[in-house]
């Protein structure tokens, strides 16, 4: 569930390390093959069966069951690609969500600057591209990118600077596939001579050999012509967040929480779905997963009192399961059920803070009864656990007169909810009357 993710991602990331790795990288010569997305093919051959075989034993270290309910998205880590011309300001702002919002930051420059001085066999390919403000080859930057993100353990990051062209692109999605989601990009609009001001300065501290006035211009000319193609690609899909970049640092970066607040909300509806798939199909380690240790709550079972603490809440899970395995060893049919996230609206206190409310629909053969559900989550990090549920019953509807034969038994494992119902879901949770 949740809390596995991270491994997940690192058996996958490091198969599809080790694929790119073994990829031959042309020299800084044969520049007539780049743009033409021959890379790309070259790693989505390899990176297919890295991806293949990742799979399989993230699979096989699985927990029997765990997985029956974990809508996929959960399971996927959330990525925010930040472009901008040279000197917008990428940086200054990835840096202020670190801090206010638990985002990983990875710079792909400054990944390839590390790896220029760790003396890899890429070293100086690095050093001569980054000299000329030209793209380095894409095998080189997603395998570092990949390795990065498996090593962070976390599943939400801001990636800036890339991808710098339409070949980067597609080097990330032969690589990546399906496995991660790219909620849009971060884009930072400034002008040209603000940032050659802004360069001009930093370059009288950075120790960057690029933050020359020539080479400058070069990096401005590349973003022009390769970078903004990438940018519109995004704008078609209606997913750039597009900031003005010009003002005071403190004033981008309330334009850039507002821009991650619809990222920010879809993860703590994915976190409530999650909480009630692990209800559903009694998971109690995902369902505490996702629960703050001292978690308080007012349901129908409190009759109106708080209770503080997870021990009331296991009780209904070890119970549901007795009675699961009492009917089975009795031959009867399993009981069943299933919730659905009705009408969800989501309230950011703070990047940190959300008010999930909805109206939770739960199915079992005995018939539908619909809940009014408030979940408050904290997000430590990146990652959102509960520290509030009120739950009050809202209706009921009997079982149907009849039900279709042997049903149960199918209703037994709740079905993952679909990508389809999913979009439905956070469509309704993001719309600005929510706030
Ligand atoms: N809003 C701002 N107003 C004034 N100066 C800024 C602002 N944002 C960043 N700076 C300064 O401009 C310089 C470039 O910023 P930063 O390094 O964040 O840009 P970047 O987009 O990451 O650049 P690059 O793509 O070249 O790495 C830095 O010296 C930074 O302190
Ligand atoms: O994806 C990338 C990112 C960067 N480069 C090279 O590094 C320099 C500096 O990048 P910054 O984002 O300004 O730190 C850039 O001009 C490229 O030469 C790259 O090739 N691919």
């Amino acid at each position: 569930m949740l809390s596995r993710a991270p491994r997940a991602i690192r058996l996958a990331a490091r198969a599809r390390t080790a694929a790119v790795a073994s990829i031959p990288v042309p020299d800084a010569s044969s520049d007539a093959r780049r743009g033409r997305f021959v890379a790309a093919a070259a790693v989505s051959t390899a990176a297919a069966a890295a991806f293949a075989a990742a799979n399989v034993a993230a699979a096989e270290e699985a927990p029997a069951g765990t997985d029956v309910t974990t809508p996929e998205f959960a399971k996927r880590p959330n990525v925010l690609f930040v472009l901008g011309g040279p000197g917008a300001g990428k940086g200054t702002q990835c840096e202020r969500l670190v801090k206010e919002c638990g985002f990983v930051h990875l710079s792909a420059g400054d990944l390839l600057r590390a790896e220029r001085k760790s003396g890899s066999a890429h070293g100086d390919l690095i050093a001569k591209y980054i000299l000329d403000g030209r793209i380095v080859p894409v095998e080189i930057t997603v395998s570092l990118l990949a390795k990065a993100m498996a090593e962070s353990g976390r599943t939400r990051f801001l990636i800036d600077g890339f991808p710098r062209n339409e070949n980067n692109f597609e080097g990330w999605k032969a690589v990546m596939g399906d496995s991660v989601d790219v909620e849009g990009v971060l884009f930072y609009d400034v002008d040209d001579e603000t940032r050659l001001d802004r360069l001009l300065e930093r370059g009288k501290t950075s120790g960057r050999t690029d933050d020359n006035a020539d080479t400058i211009q070069k990096r401005f000319r590349v973003f022009k012509e390769e970078t903004m193609p990438v940018v519109s690609h995004y704008d078609k899909l209606g997913r750039v967040f597009r900031i003005d970049g010009a003002p005071e640092v403190d004033q981008v970066f309330k334009a850039t929480l507002r821009a991650v607040a619809p990222v920010v909300k879809k993860e703590a509806v994915a976190a409530a779905q999650a909480m009630l798939d692990a209800a559903d199909s009694l998971d109690w380690e995902a369902y505490a997963a996702l629960c703050e240790p001292d978690m308080t709550a007012v349901e129908d079972e409190t009759h109106g009192a708080t209770v503080c603490g997870l021990e009331f809440h296991k009780f209904y899970f070890d119970e549901g399961k007795r009675a699961a395995e009492a009917a089975k060893a009795a031959g009867k049919p399993l009981p069943a059920r299933r919730s659905a996230m009705l009408s969800p609206t989501v309230s950011l206190q703070t990047p940190n803070v959300a008010v999930v409310s909805y109206t939770r629909a739960v199915q079992s053969l005995a018939g539908t009864a619909n809940f009014a559900e408030t979940r408050v989550f904290m997000a430590h990090d990146g990652v959102w656990r509960c520290a509030h549920l009120h739950r009050s019953r809202a209706g009921e509807m009997p079982a149907a007169s009849v039900a279709p034969a042997g049903s149960s038994d199918a209703l037994h494992t709740p079905a993952p909810i679909s990508k389809d119902a999913l979009d439905k879901i956070y469509e309704a949770a993001l719309r600005p009357a929510a706030e």
